[in-house]
């Protein structure tokens, strides 16, 4: 981590665009609205392959995983165009057999989604070449669970230096898979791949994400029959061919979680627009139980810090209806400011506790046990690779310059400048635009001060 260089302290000029100087202090307040969950919409942009129709997709958040998506389709030939308003694209697929070439040179950018095209191309098209992935550097995120599941149904899987060849020689066939964990990504490859198999699927230990059953809620407007079961099983029958879709996507609610923190932390008031109680409602328990307050409004919900002390709490992420893993982020810079001694159990990822170095130079105080903590009061089983953050509060934040790790981990470096006295520089915001549309204009409107020149 660079010190703050004294000498440039105060300055507001030659900022590149991924730099934002941040004057902490002042309270967010005000209404911001949030959009389609970059979880689902990426989703839904690859199950648009599907269809022998064009699909129509709204609430589409303007932020980069969503044009990295748009781009790598784009390259598969499906015309993407949008509608009357800019949160509405529509997707014809129709040209990708034409448009096929074997050498494709697609870059899979920052984002993880390009694993999910195989069923899709496989289904299309009988082959499928998938680059490196990007995503989150939090862990090794490996992709056995989807190259495993891909071969049940018959896939033939050939790992190359620049990527994944797959081919289906004698198509794609139902198949019985259990996951090891309940991991998003393979659960959605595993439908997008056995909507359109022959005969019927059986995935247990699934994973159950909003993002997820909306995805299903689009696959089946497509044409898709896909029951889900209890604990954890979808059965899916595969039929012969799927249509487009018309589809409303459902509101990011790690985006939502975000802004509550950041009202929290900065003692703000906070409206956020298309925010629904029901998926929120693990974050809405913890929000409480630290000293939040919050209103459920028909368009969305206002998050505040109502006076007094925050309180330190214990948690542990997990998979849905778990506390999503990217919370906590957010989340621990207000625990900082909480009277005692907070404790969270990362059990999702491996290393999602780098970014916590950067708020100790701010002053924080929060010691990362690498191998985690007996805790006798979890829910969580305890898993073979995760960590715990013990998080030792009130610490008041000085203003340091530090550089955004990943995305979570980015929007917790604004929340710790934005509490901070005096001025932060927080490089590499790009990043937070994988998934944060217009945050800086957001913090523009809640009355944030700050210098960005991009
Ligand atoms: C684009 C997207 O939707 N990203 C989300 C998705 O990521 P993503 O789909 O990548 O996350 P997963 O649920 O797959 O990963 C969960 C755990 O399973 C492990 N694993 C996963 C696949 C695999 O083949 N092998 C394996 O071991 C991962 O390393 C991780 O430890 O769900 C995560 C968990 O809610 C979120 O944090 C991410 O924001
Ligand atoms: C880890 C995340 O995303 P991705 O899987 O796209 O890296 C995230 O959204 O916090």
């Amino acid at each position: 981590m660079p010190a703050r260089d004294n000498a440039n302290q105060g300055a507001r000029v030659g900022l590149t665009s991924d730099e934002i100087i941040i004057n902490g202090g002042r309270p967010l307040k005000g209404r911001i609205e949030v959009r389609g969950a970059k979880n689902l919409v990426t989703k839904a942009m690859v199950a648009a392959l599907l269809g022998q129709t064009p699909s129509v997709l709204r609430n589409v958040p303007n932020i980069s995983d969503v044009r990295v998506v748009a781009g790598l389709l784009a390259l598969h030939g499906v015309l993407i165009t949008k509608g009357e308003n800019a949160d509405e694209w529509h997707f014809d697929p129709s040209n990708v057999e034409k448009a096929h070439k074997a050498d494709i040179d697609a870059h899979a950018g920052s984002s993880r989604i390009p694993i999910l095209f195989c069923g899709p191309l496989l289904h299309r098209l009988g082959e499928a070449f998938i680059p490196d992935l990007g995503g989150c550097r939090i862990g090794d995120r490996p992709i056995d669970f989807h190259l495993d599941a891909l071969r049940e149904f018959g896939a033939v899987v050939e790992k190359l230096p620049s990527g994944i060849s797959l081919t289906a020689p004698n198509g794609l066939k139902g198949a019985n898979i259990e996951l090891p964990y309940p991991s998003v990504g393979a659960t959605e490859q595993v439908l997008l791949t056995a909507v359109l198999a022959e005969g019927q699927t059986e995935l247990r230990n699934a994973a159950i994400e909003p993002e997820i059953v909306d995805l299903i809620c689009i696959l089946q407007k497509m044409g898709a029959i896909i029951t889900i079961e209890p604990n954890r099983v979808i059965f899916i029958e595969g039929v012969e061919k799927l249509r487009g879709y018309d589809h409303k996507a459902i509101f990011d609610r790690n985006e939502a979680a975000s802004w509550a923190a950041a009202a929290l932390a900065t003692k703000g008031d906070i409206f956020v627009g298309g925010v629904r109680q029901e998926e929120m409602m693990t974050f809405l328990n913890v929000f409480r139980k630290v000293g939040g307050d919050f209103e459920v409004h028909d368009d969305g919900m206002r998050f505040w810090h109502p006076g007094g002390t925050l309180q330190p709490v214990t948690f542990e992420t997990d998979v849905h209806p778990g506390f999503m893993t990217d919370w906590q982020q957010p989340l621990i810079v207000a625990l900082t400011q909480a009277e005692g001694v907070s404790t969270i159990h990362e059990t999702v990822y491996e290393d999602r506790f780098g970014f916590t170095d950067a708020l100790n130079t701010m002053g924080a105080n929060i010691v990362v046990h690498p191998d985690g903590l007996q805790d006798e009061t979890r829910r969580v089983k305890r898993r073979e690779f995760e960590q715990a953050a013990v998080v030792t509060g009130p610490t008041p934040l000085t203003a340091a310059d530090v550089v955004v790790p990943d995305l979570r981990g980015g929007f917790s470096y604004l929340i710790a400048a934005l509490i901070a006295e005096g001025e932060s520089q927080v490089s590499n915001i790009g990043i937070i635009a994988r998934g944060y549309e217009g945050f800086i204009d957001k913090l523009r409107q809640l009355g944030a001060d700050f210098v960005f020149e991009g």
